[in-house]
């Protein structure tokens, strides 16, 4: 099964990267489960190596499966996951076992293990020569389903999981994680893992711990990174039969139509329809880590305005299990995250209005994109309905009767009197406000008896959405 794990009422995944596991806590109590967010994708728990500026990647190198990090150690782990689940918010942990470090000269880990690294010997584990593809080799074909899986993503030590004793390190990794209490599992680089190996590991995991407040029997909730945009040998089919799947398609079609290539009004069938994966099979988000940073095609939070259209989009829409970037402000690809002069990752500090201080962007905190996590909360297990879209980039839909959004992608104003699908009455737009003390903050709608209303997003509007929904009613 695929089926998530989030408690009722909450949905929304985001990805706090590079946050310390006692700041995640933090977040879960004061503000994540209050907002109904579903749960926290969070940095590799595993020990990783050091390299000298400290690059946001050095944590996609393991040198151990020890929970030492900078992020923090394994009490303070599993006091968050206790924390975040008392919260309603579940954990989802980036696990790297497609390969360990690449070569480093006298290798030392975050948590003080060594490795000989040119000698494929991880004394942490351990692992040996043995347990990698040796002799090396380089992914150098993208069209080689067995050069992607069987050799070195730059020069990274590729694990070999069709061995048994390489699976049982794996499985034992994943399963300490459950005993914890982690919802599931965000599995890095999958595309460089065969399909059968991968099955197999995942068949071996235990149910998820009913301590957290888990259903019985229920199985951790698994997302495997497979970047394919089409046009590799390798695709994401082969993998979503077992595990849902990233859907990279995603983000790029939506950033591209937002960035003037492609009319929204082509959106009315979202989904499958585009040659996305199914469903409910499908892991989707605007931008990633990796993404952010090195597609330049991708809206990030750079791109403030667009990227709250996209965001939001994303949000309204049922398509998919959705994920929010949550970053650390960048300016080159290489960029570390927020840390102190001795390496120490600083805490995001928490502003008067509610944003992130101290290098930290919390993409998440925007009021734009919070009220998006509760329309989409509000709207749950209903679908688009009641499309309406001007020819172009203006476009508006429903959520069964439970909530109406409308965007304004054009260079011109939306004025219209639309079908907003909500029972009559008068609705904050939670894109401009909130609705505080029973008054809107922002802009008002009224829904008048015929459920029409007087919809304005003009131009030159700090936002280009507009959206209310039955939790947002005065
Ligand atoms: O130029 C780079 N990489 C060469 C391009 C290949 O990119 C990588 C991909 C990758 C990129 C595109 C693909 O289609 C693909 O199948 C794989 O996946 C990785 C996964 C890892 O766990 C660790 C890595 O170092 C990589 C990686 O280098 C820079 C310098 C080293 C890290 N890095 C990077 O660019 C790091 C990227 C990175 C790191 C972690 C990720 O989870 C990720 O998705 C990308
Ligand atoms: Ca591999």
């Amino acid at each position: 099964q695929k089926e998530l794990h989030y408690v009722p009422g909450h949905d929304g995944m985001v990805h706090l990267f590079e946050w310390k596991w006692h700041d995640i806590a933090d977040e879960c109590e004061r503000f994540l489960g209050p907002m109904g967010f579903g749960g926290v994708q969070v940095s590799p728990i595993q020990e990783n190596v050091i390299v000298g500026s400290r690059p946001w990647w050095e944590r996609y190198q393991p040198i151990s499966y020890k929970w030492y990090t900078r992020s923090g150690t394994p009490d303070e782990f599993r006091e968050m996951v206790r924390r975040c689940n008392n919260a309603g918010v579940r954990i989802y942990v980036d696990v790297v076992f497609n390969h360990m470090t690449g070569d480093h000269d006298n290798a030392k880990g975050t948590g003080g293990t060594t490795a000989d690294t040119h000698g494929f010997s991880y004394p942490g584990v351990p692992y040996s020569q043995y347990d990698f593809h040796y002799p090396p080799c380089a992914i150098n074909n993208y069209q080689d389903p067995a050069n992607v899986r069987n050799c070195e993503l730059v020069g990274l030590h590729d694990l070999d999981q069709s061995k048994e004793y390489v699976r049982e390190k794996i499985v034992n990794f994943l399963n300490e994680a459950v005993d914890a209490g982690v919802a599931g599992f965000r599995v890095d680089a999958a595309k460089h893992m065969w399909p059968e190996d991968l099955k197999t590991i995942f068949s071996r995991l235990k149910n998820l711990n009913p301590e957290h407040h888990f259903p019985s029997d229920a199985r951790p909730y698994i997302v495997q990174e497979v970047i394919d945009y089409g046009g590799e040998a390798i695709s994401k089919y082969e993998y979503n039969s077992f595990g849902a799947v990233t859907e990279f398609r995603y983000g790029m079609e939506i950033s591209n139509s937002l960035n003037g290539n492609n009319p929204l009004k082509w959106f009315v069938n979202w989904g499958e329809a585009w040659g996305l994966l199914p469903s409910q099979d499908a892991l989707v988000f605007i931008d990633n880590h990796d993404t952010q940073r090195g597609n330049p095609n991708i809206l990030t939070y750079k791109s403030s305005k667009l990227y709250k259209m996209a965001v939001a989009f994303m949000l309204a829409h049922p398509y998919g299990t959705a994920r929010i970037m949550s970053s650390f402000k960048f300016d080159t690809f290489d960029a570390n995250p927020p840390q102190d002069s001795v390496g120490n990752l600083l805490s995001p500090t928490i502003n008067p209005d509610d944003t992130c201080g101290n290098g930290w962007v919390c993409e998440h905190r925007w009021r734009q994109i919070y009220n998006m996590v509760r329309f989409r909360n509000a709207a749950n297990n209903t679908d688009v309905n009641n499309w309406w879209d001007n020819g172009q980039n203006q476009i508006a839909f429903c959520r069964g009767n439970a909530g109406f959004i409308a965007i304004n992608g054009d260079k011109y104003d939306l004025k219209q009197t639309l079908f907003t699908c909500v029972e009559p009455g008068t609705y904050c737009d939670v894109i401009s406000g909130n609705l505080e003390n029973n008054k809107c903050t922002g802009k008002v709608v009224t829904v008048d008896q015929d459920r029409k209303a007087y919809i304005e997003i003009p131009l030159n509007q700090e936002d280009g959405v507009l959206a209310i929904h039955r939790g947002a009613k005065v």
